[in-house]
């Protein structure tokens, strides 16, 4: 009876009813767990779809460094999610032992294999699994190991430099147009192939995107920076049970382009292991298959293996040696791009960096006067590319989106009087923290290196004013100042998940940016701003680009996805007369 009542009430009144639940839900997000109180945008109190939306478009750094502005240190992004911009919140959010875990924002960023969820170190939500994860290969990225990848980056950086004066300066010494993004992207691929597993994926030597590895990370950028901001719709897309059925049955080959090729590279080494124990053996006892010259990141994480069982599966060597390509490639190409940027945009910081490496080479300062490698050592004594550097970190961080943790249980004070409620998302933007003046100083849109050096003029003027105390303490009071700008850069993240490939990237850009300019003289053609609106609209980039190349105005700044923010250059190289 009762039943009847309410099956003809909702066919008669079901749009109200509807409609009724609608409002309810939106009313709902909108007093979640308190949030109300926050400012922000007044649809994204209300749906997750306004920061969806606000990704798509490709340019969620911007709208989050304007919203800080406007309305101060919190900034409610959607029903669950506040972005914080005060520096005392990276403590507690990114803070060691303090019970945050990642979002689901990473969980989309897993891949699947036979229908399973393949959680990376780098997208894994369990700190208890990934503490043990980093724990079995930390020792691979430690600054000590440093020294034996030097000789993998120094390869592909020869055959950089060479391929570079080949493809790109005519046989009469004329400069032809490089899309200098690319040719850096296509460094960076190839880089971590040779130290992961002693081996290029060739990019450099073709001059072409190997097996679409490049425009397959793209696409799948560009699909989970704004799928992440709903993780749900994940489970509709490349998540959906149906899809993920497919693949376990066999019917569905999802294996990503790189994975192809580190399994291939496993395949190679698995053999020899299989049989023997030859990981930690010496060196001169190694099966042929195993003996790498020089151990490659494979070999560590296979050591790993034989050494931790138990935990380092094959199926975790593999991701590892997965995730280098993914972690590691984009991010550095974007870094290594910004620096050249800024510096192309700055001439007068060009020209210093410059007269510096002038200065090294002429005081007989670098080992190399055939290729123009710089070695890291050499590299350790160039003060103003360490400033170019870390200026170029600042102004344009790889990760362009909060980096999201959800608060524990039992909530958490997140900056002095502000308690937040334990299941809230937080986090902090790099590219509102290195913006914030109160740490950077004046001028923060402007790159300026020289922020990252005492300033020497204030002290000698304090000291000529006959205050040598008074310098002694402006002195120290501007070291203090440069210790707090280090201490707030957020492009490599913060804490336990800190990024674990730090001092490669660092290895790899501090050589390669002074080996560059000692060889070739880069100049920008000029430059654009594009955003592209079409998710997955690399093809829509690319016919921008070519409408561009055409009018001759052929330079670009390029919006990537929201994670990561890829800048492009179209520059013109030209080879210097005599090696610096
Ligand atoms: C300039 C280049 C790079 C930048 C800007 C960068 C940035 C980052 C950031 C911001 C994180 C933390 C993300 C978060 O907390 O949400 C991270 C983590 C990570 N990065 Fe990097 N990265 C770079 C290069 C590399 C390289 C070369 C590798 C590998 C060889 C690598 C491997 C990883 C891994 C595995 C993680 C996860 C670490 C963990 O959770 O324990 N990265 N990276």
């Amino acid at each position: 009876m009762i039943t009847d009542v309410i099956i003809r009430v909702l066919a008669q009144h079901w749009p109200a009813i509807l409609l009724s639940v609608f409002v309810g839900w939106l009313v709902r997000n909108r007093y979640h767990n308190g949030l109300n109180k926050y400012p922000g945008p007044f649809l994204a109190s209300l749906t997750d779809w306004w920061r969806f939306i606000d990704v798509y478009k490709r340019r969620p750094e911007v709208t989050h460094i304007a919203l800080h502005k406007k309305h101060g240190p919190i900034v409610r992004l959607g029903p669950n999610t506040l972005s914080f911009s005060d520096p005392e919140a990276i403590k507690t959010i990114y803070g060691l032992n303090k019970g945050f875990v990642k979002s689901d924002f990473y969980v989309v960023q897993q891949s699947t294999v036979k229908g399973h969820n393949l959680p990376s170190l780098f997208s894994t939500t369990d700190n208890d699994f990934h503490m043990q994860f980093r724990r079995c290969v930390n020792s691979a990225f430690a600054m000590s190991a440093l020294v034996q990848y030097e000789p993998f980056v120094d390869n592909t950086t020869k055959l950089f430099l060479k391929q570079t004066e080949k493809l790109y300066i005519g046989e009469d010494g004329e400069a032809k147009a490089c899309d200098f993004t690319r040719w850096l992207q296509f460094y960076a691929f190839d880089v971590i192939g040779e130290i992961t597993y002693s081996k290029r994926h060739g990019f450099i030597e073709h001059n072409e995107d190997i097996d679409g590895i490049v425009s397959y990370l793209t696409k799948l950028f560009n699909y989970v920076a704004p799928i992440g901001q709903i993780p749900l719709l994940d489970r509709l897309f490349l998540k959906n049970p149906l899809y993920l059925k497919l693949s376990q049955w066999g019917l569905i080959d999802g294996t990503m382009p790189v994975a192809a090729f580190a399994r291939a590279r496993m395949a190679e080494r698995l053999p020899a292991l299989q049989t023997e124990k030859a990981a930690i053996l010496p060196t001169s006892e190694k099966p042929a298959s195993l003996k790498v010259a020089t151990p490659d990141l494979l070999s560590k994480f296979l050591a790993a293996r034989t050494a931790r069982p138990q935990f380092m599966t094959d199926t975790l060597v593999q991701t590892m040696a997965v995730s280098m390509a993914f972690a590691g490639s984009e991010t550095t190409a974007i870094s290594l791009s910004a620096v050249f940027y800024y510096l192309l945009r700055t001439p007068h910081a060009l020209a210093r960096l410059r007269q510096e490496i002038d200065e090294a080479a002429r005081q007989g300062r670098f080992s190399d006067y055939e290729t123009g490698l710089v070695t890291w050592q050499e590299a350790q004594t160039l003060p103003y590319l360490d400033a170019c550097v870390k200026e170029a970190f600042r102004l344009h961080p790889a990760p362009g989106l909060p980096m999201e943790r959800i608060v524990p249980p039992q909530g958490m004070e997140i900056t002095p009087g502000v308690f937040v409620k334990g299941g809230t998302i937080v986090g902090v933007s790099a590219w509102v923290l290195h913006r914030d003046e109160s740490i950077f100083g004046p001028e923060v849109e402007e790159f300026k290196p020289e922020r990252w050096f005492v300033d020497e003029e204030v002290v000698k003027k304090v000291e000529v004013e006959g205050g040598d105390e008074e310098a002694k303490r402006k002195r120290e009071e501007e070291e203090k100042r440069i210790k707090t700008m280090n201490g707030h850069m957020l492009q490599f993240g913060m804490g336990s998940r800190t990024c674990i490939g730090k001092n490669i990237s660092l290895l790899e850009i501090y050589k390669l940016v002074p080996s560059l300019l000692r060889r070739f003289e880069v100049s920008l053609l000029s430059s654009f701003s594009f955003q592209c609106l079409v998710v997955g609209g690399f093809g829509n980039w690319k016919e921008v680009a070519n409408e561009k190349k055409q009018n001759r105005s052929n330079s670009m700044i390029r919006a990537e996805s929201g994670r990561l923010l890829m800048l492009g250059l179209l520059s013109r190289i030209t080879l210097l007369r005599g090696l610096r």
